[in-house]
């Protein structure tokens, strides 16, 4: 961390309940020269990866669908979400992390995945940074059914659809996350599926 416009950095925690707030107070020197003290609630739930499972041949993707709460308070009526396969860093590096977040959500046992982006999840608010992952599935790489872990209460449907059918959802709204909205788009742009 260097940067001469930032001093003073202080962290006060706001809750660790599950993962950890704090309120960060810092002096911020403005364009004019002057100092102003700003104090910003930062959210740090360690890092994220999310993957786009591809198939060529079928034309199909795999996504899946949960429901999540903080959307269920702001506008997504039944809180259900259409998501690509992602998950929590823990201590895992990020490729190792999402190949077994797709095996625990999905049920499809990956051995090779392609990092296209990183980016940060929501830069105001939180620490978190996203690993974006494209990978191929076959039919012979699922291993079980998928739907999450029930130590963690995860009731997560897998949805295999026509990308066709996936791309008509980006456009009426019906998929409203925004890493499976970057995934997507990513696979138009690159022509994943020709
Ligand atoms: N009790 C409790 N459990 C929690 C809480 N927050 C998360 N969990 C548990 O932690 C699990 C996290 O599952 P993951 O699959 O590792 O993470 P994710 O929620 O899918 O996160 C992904 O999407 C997020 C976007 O909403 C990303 O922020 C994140 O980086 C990742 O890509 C959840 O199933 C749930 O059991 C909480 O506040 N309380
Ligand atoms: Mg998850």
């Amino acid at each position: 961390m260097i940067n001469k416009k930032i001093r003073n950095i202080e962290k006060t925690l706001l809750s660790d309940n599950y993962y950890v707030l704090n309120r960060v107070t810092f002096d911020y020197l403005m364009p004019n020269g002057c100092w102003v003290n700003q104090m910003r609630e930062v959210y740090d739930r360690g890092d994220g990866a999310g993957i786009l499972l591809y198939n060529k041949e079928k034309r199909t993707v795999i996504l899946i669908k949960q429901f999540r709460m903080p959307t269920y308070l702001n506008d997504n009526e039944d809180g259900a979400l259409i998501e690509i396969a992602a998950g929590m860093l823990d201590k895992d590096n990020p490729e190792a992390c999402i190949i077994r977040e797709t095996e625990e959500e999905t049920g499809f046992r990956l051995k090779e995945v392609k990092k296209v982006y990183e980016g940060y999840s929501s830069p105001g608010v939180m620490t978190e940074k996203m690993h974006f992952f494209v990978g191929e599935y076959t039919d012979a790489m699922k291993v079980n059914q998928g739907g999450g872990l029930d130590s963690e209460a995860e009731d997560i449907e897998v949805i295999e659809i026509p990308f066709d059918r996936a791309v008509n959802m980006l456009h009426n709204g019906e998929i409203i996350d925004t890493r499976t909205i970057v995934l997507l788009q990513y696979a138009i742009i690159h022509k994943l599926i020709a």
